[in-house]
């Protein structure tokens, strides 16, 4: 009765060892077409279950961790898949730095910020995780220029560095490229930026992710928490401006670990003493395995003192 909003019925098969975590699918009914479209609270997405991750049993996970950004702030998503937390961030009014490794999320992530409207407020990147934090945190030269907020294309341009980005159009001018969201900044420009300043309606956020990033995503269970490491000297203190982010790592608990020592792994990559970490249940996966999600504001020691600019 259900035809024809229902063409195909699959069944999941085996356990996810690819590193794009895209699980088997036997096709038990109707077309092999895996391609379809999903509602998440205010978002659509498009995406092909037989190339990228989807999981809609995080719905609430989403929501729960959107709901801890406020309109204006940056979030850097290292593992960002078609985008269940980068587009209702962007919908929110925040700036959205979204990477993955596998293509077809990226790609799926741009039609799916296509389709919400948002596209002008998530950049784009697919490499590896630590390459794309550490690109994006790289102080570039003329750091201290007027123009302060960088243009899309300048952003995506850093993908050309990591061998894996869609060519930017030469013929372009950088001048025309940033024109629009080039901004003076202004010593009260960053305190602006916080809560009030919607990025949909008004001026965008005048700073550059070396400057000032606000959460980072890290949403791949299995092995984010050795993903740590990426942090370990990674901001430079002398270019930030404002508190250091805040890291939503995921990760599985199982039931003969402790918090204590899920801790104690990720101060070993992080190299530095977590302080006030915040452990948030996200869902039972097997009877003695939970996925959990450990938020902390990225401590002091983790970063960089002197001056690193590329020449
Ligand atoms: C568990 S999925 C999460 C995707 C999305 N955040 C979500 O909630 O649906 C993890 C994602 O990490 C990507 N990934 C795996 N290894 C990676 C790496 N080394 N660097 C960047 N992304 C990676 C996979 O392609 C996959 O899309």
């Amino acid at each position: 009765k259900n035809y024809p909003r229902i063409k195909t019925v699959v069944n999941k098969v085996g356990t996810i060892t690819n590193e794009f975590r895209v699980p088997k699918f036997e096709i038990l009914a109707g077309d092999n077409d895996m391609v379809t479209e999903v509602k998440q609270y205010k978002a659509k997405f498009k995406l092909d279950y037989s190339l990228v991750y989807w999981n809609s049993r995080l719905e609430h996970e989403h929501m729960r961790l959107v709901s801890l950004f406020q309109a204006g702030e940056t979030i850097c998503d290292m593992f960002a898949g078609i985008g269940p937390f980068a587009i209702p961030a962007a919908q929110k009014g925040c700036l959205i730095y979204a990477n993955d490794l596998n293509p077809d999320s990226i790609r799926f992530l741009k039609i799916n910020a296509e389709i919400n409207k948002v596209n002008d407020c998530i950049f784009t990147y697919y490499m590896d995780a630590r390459k794309f934090m550490s690109q994006l945190m790289t102080v570039l030269p003329n750091a201290s220029d007027d123009c302060s907020r960088e243009s899309k294309s300048e952003a995506e341009s850093r993908n050309i560095e990591g061998g894996s980005s869609e060519k930017i159009d030469p013929l372009v001018s950088p001048a025309k490229r940033s024109a629009e969201c080039c901004q003076k900044e202004t010593p009260g420009s960053l305190s602006t930026k916080r809560g009030t300043n919607k990025r949909m309606s008004g001026p965008v956020p005048s700073v550059k992710p070396w400057e000032h990033v606000d959460h980072v995503v890290m949403n791949l269970p299995a092995s984010a928490l050795e993903f740590l490491d990426a942090f370990k000297g990674l901001i430079c203190r002398k270019y930030w401006k404002g508190l250091l982010p805040w890291i939503h790592c995921y990760c599985f608990i199982r039931s003969s670990e402790t918090e204590e020592f899920i801790i104690s792994v990720a101060e070993s990559r992080l190299n530095a003493k977590i302080h006030d970490p915040v452990f948030h249940r996200v869902r039972d996966v097997a009877p003695n395995k939970a996925m959990f999600c450990l938020s902390f504001r990225l401590p002091e020691e983790a970063c960089l003192d002197e001056e690193a600019i590329v020449s």
